[in-house]
């Protein structure tokens, strides 16, 4: 099965665990997508709540109707893709750009289910460089305290992230610094280190945050608990 297919066996089991009446916070991705459409075709009685401009843009032409943050007290679940998915289910996040909103919402919801392809569960967090939201403002001075940082943890110095058209700038104005690792063997330590940066706005670690995992498999979707 290819890895579009298992993304949206994922995206499809996920969006059976929606209830009428919910608001369901909507991630970004291309796993997330899947899982936008298949919500749309159940035609529920449901408000979404995008993570990104992206995700908006999609719920909007499937005709979901929107929230935002501001409106909703709480968020019944979220369901959202990942760029890893290591023990614990421990994240990376922000391959897309969108972790601060990401975050946000899965912060603001009673249930968080990452949905994704088998080749997203790793045994250590760190293969896929690891994104930092950063404030526009004085960024390379930002970015050489993370390359200090970076330094204490023995990795690389993180890079600014580009595109075709120059500097990647997030839907909050922010930039973003990858930062490769290779393996994150302290990643709750890492996460203290970035967050007490200032100028640092979130990072890609998502820890502790995870309900459950819906990982398609050749063998079909298997669930993943903390
Ligand atoms: O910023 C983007 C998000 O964190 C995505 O959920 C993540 O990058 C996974 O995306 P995809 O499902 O396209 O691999």
């Amino acid at each position: 099965m290819s890895a579009d297919a298992q993304k949206k066996a994922s995206g499809e089991a996920a969006a059976l665990l929606v209830e009428p009446g919910m608001v369901v916070g909507l991630g970004t991705g291309s796993t997330a997508a899947w899982f936008v459409k298949a919500l749309a075709a159940r035609k529920l009685d449901v408000r979404g709540v995008p993570t990104s401009e992206a995700t908006a843009s999609l719920a909007r032409e499937l005709g979901i109707p929107l929230a935002t943050l501001d409106d909703v007290m709480s968020i019944d679940l979220t369901v959202d893709g990942a760029d890893e998915i290591g023990p614990g289910l421990s994240l990376i996040k922000g391959g897309g750009a969108a972790l601060l909103r990401e975050k946000l919402v899965w912060e603001a919801s009673k249930r968080c289910v990452v949905i994704a392809d088998a080749a997203k569960h790793v045994k250590v967090l760190g293969k896929f460089p690891l994104p930092i939201e950063v404030v526009r403002f004085g960024h390379p001075h930002t970015g050489r305290r993370l390359a200090d940082i970076a330094a204490e943890f023995d990795l690389p110095p993180p890079r600014l992230r580009m595109a075709d058209r120059g500097i990647v700038v997030t839907d909050g104005g922010n930039v973003i610094y990858d930062m490769a690792s290779g393996a994150i063997t302290e990643p709750a330590a890492l996460a203290s280190a970035l967050k007490a940066v200032t100028g640092v706005v979130d990072h890609g670690l998502f820890l502790d945050l995870a309900d459950e995992a819906l990982v398609g498999t050749d063998e079909g979707v298997v669930k993943l608990l903390p």
